[in-house]
């Protein structure tokens, strides 16, 4: 039996009269990819927000490797196994390639970031150790043509492909993408799927990956939860959401007359 990473149970999340969140349940297995779809609105974002700690839920319970993480603040959380990408990206854009995966590892220096910053080129055992899987994470993504160069002056692509590195670097057992795609071209949408599909295949990491890209979520989630309103309307394998007539319906805001005509 596969091992469960992360539980969401009858989550709710509201905003002044928005109800971000309602009644959301789903779990995630290990090594799964698990994605979460739905039109602008839904609440994908809210459930990133939820589950590493930006937003307290007023409702239900989020577990993480059977542990209760409700109200627990994000670096905790981060510091418990769970990294994140962004929609846009956030990285040092004057430090190189190699500093900015450093400061993806400075939950394994034992100290914060301000002073990992400082410390940045020190050669301790731990930071040698560190190094050493920061360059293994650099040869994972192929990047090392960049890893001296200052981040700010790489292609966007590759800035992506970097804070894909960084969030590996924290050796996550769950790894949050937020749609990993956006703003790519054709060929730099090809490589990042051979990337993700290379994080669960030799990494065996688990992923929640929220995407516009239809079609990379269908070739790539081994299951799907598609949204609207945010609520779940049907979780299941890509082909069986993507057929079903409520999320055809959320999408293409069609009534259920004319879905079934
Ligand atoms: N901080 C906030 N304050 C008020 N309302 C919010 C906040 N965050 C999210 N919402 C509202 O919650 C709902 C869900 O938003 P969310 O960003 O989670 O959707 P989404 O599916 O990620 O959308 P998109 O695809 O456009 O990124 C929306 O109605 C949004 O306006």
């Amino acid at each position: 039996m596969s091992e469960t990473v992360v539980t969401l149970e009858g989550v709710e999340l509201g905003f002044a009269g928005v109800k971000a969140l309602q009644g959301v349940d789903f779990e995630v297995q290990a090594g799964e990819l698990f994605a979460v779809i739905g039109p602008n609105g839904a609440g994908k974002t809210s459930i990133f927000n939820v589950l590493s700690g930006v937003y307290r839920p007023q409702k239900g319970r989020v577990t993480f490797n059977g542990q209760d993480i409700v109200g627990m603040r994000p670096h905790k959380i981060a510091g418990l196994g769970m990294a994140r990408t962004f929609q846009n990206i956030e990285l040092f854009e004057n430090l190189d390639v190699v500093d900015n995966l450093m400061l993806g590892r400075h939950g394994h220096l034992g100290y914060g970031w301000p002073s990992a910053i400082a410390r940045l080129g020190r050669a301790s055992k731990a930071e040698i150790r560190n190094r050493r899987r920061v360059e293994e994470i650099i040869d994972f993504l192929e990047i090392e043509a960049y890893r001296m160069l200052p981040v700010g002056m790489l292609p966007y692509g590759i800035q992506k492909r970097i804070e894909l590195g960084r969030a590996l670097a924290m050796d996550p057992e769950l790894l949050l993408l937020d749609e990993p795609v956006a703003g790519m071209n054709g060929e730099e949408t090809e490589d990042m799927a051979r990337f993700i599909l290379d994080v669960r295949s030799e990494l065996g990491i688990a992923m929640i990956l929220v995407e516009h890209d239809m079609g990379l979520v269908m070739d790539l989630a081994d299951r799907v939860m598609a949204m609207d309103f945010g609520k779940p309307l049907t979780t299941g394998l890509p082909a069986e959401v993507q057929d079903h007539p409520e999320v055809i319906r959320a999408y293409l805001g069609v009534g259920d007359e004319e879905i079934s005509a």
